[in-house]
């Protein structure tokens, strides 16, 4: 599947990083990352397991310190940044990630006015509602909004956790394993809405993925993590396009059933 052209503004960092380093007692995890993500780019970043794509994550949103190197998040030098600051940065990103639960014993509306009244004091019901009419529409669900989560499927469950996270409008995303744990068709449909939260909120995102049916589905551009280092960037065809054993085992790894 192509994507339609998105507009990426190849001027604008919304996100640049600068000889990034992190350790664990002896374990160099992350050993000089330098790595940029444009306003509007869908950028998915590959990496063997335990190579530190979380941890990087962890560092961007100010979770983890980094040891050495600058993180700058829309425009802010994130180790700079007091907890207030960072809590006001955080607001930007949205997170989707695997463990993002919904509250079972909320319905799909009340899950998503939660954090909306929380951030938002001033909204008023027709507003709250009208919000949220505005997320379930763009992720396929208007149908859904008295139900409990229990009564959705596994891919509608990830649509109303993506939901949640654009209900406050972030600038950013960052998918964490998107696809993990669903069939190849609800993948399809996940990297489809991808794509489309991209266009229609104009969104800048990271997405960490095994899986390379997504990669190349929503990647404008893939980076992979090797031996604590972005070494391979370009397109899906430019990143495999090379001998290196690392980068061909991880291919060929993921048409192996
Ligand atoms: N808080 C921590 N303290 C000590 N070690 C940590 C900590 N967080 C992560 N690590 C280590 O850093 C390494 C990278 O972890 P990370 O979770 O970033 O991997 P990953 O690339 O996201 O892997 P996966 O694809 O399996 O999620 C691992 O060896 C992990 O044990």
């Amino acid at each position: 599947m192509h994507k339609e052209t998105p507009k990426i503004n190849y001027t604008d960092k919304v996100i640049e990083i600068k000889g990034l380093t992190k350790s664990f007692d002896e374990n160099d995890i992350l050993r000089g990352v330098d790595l940029d993500l444009y306003r509007g780019e869908n950028l998915v970043v590959l990496g063997r397991s335990g190579t530190g794509k979380s941890v990087l994550i962890k560092i961007i949103s100010g979770l983890l310190r980094a040891d050495e190197g600058i993180v700058n998040v829309l425009g802010q030098n994130v180790s700079k940044l007091t907890p207030k600051e960072l809590q006001q940065l955080r607001l930007k990103l949205g997170f989707s990630f695997q463990n993002s639960a919904l509250y079972d014993s909320m319905t799909v509306a009340e899950n998503l006015e939660f954090p909306l009244v929380r951030h938002q004091t001033n909204l008023t019901r027709r507003d709250i509602n009208r919000i949220i009419d505005v997320v379930l529409d763009a992720v396929g669900l208007a149908q859904s909004r008295d139900q409990m989560p229990s009564e959705l499927s596994g891919g509608q469950r990830k649509r109303i956790g993506i939901a949640r996270t654009l209900i406050l409008k972030p600038e950013i995303m960052l998918y964490d394993e998107p696809t993990a744990g669903l069939d190849p068709i609800t993948s399809i449909e996940i990297n489809k809405l991808i794509n489309e939260v991209q266009r229609r909120f104009k969104t800048s995102s990271i997405i960490i993925t095994h899986d390379l049916t997504c990669a190349r589905s929503v990647g404008d551009r893939l980076v992979m993590l090797l031996d604590g280092q972005f070494q391979r960037q370009g397109t899906f065809e430019e990143v495999f396009d090379t001998d290196d054993e690392r980068v061909q085992s991880f291919y060929n790894y993921n048409f192996i059933d």
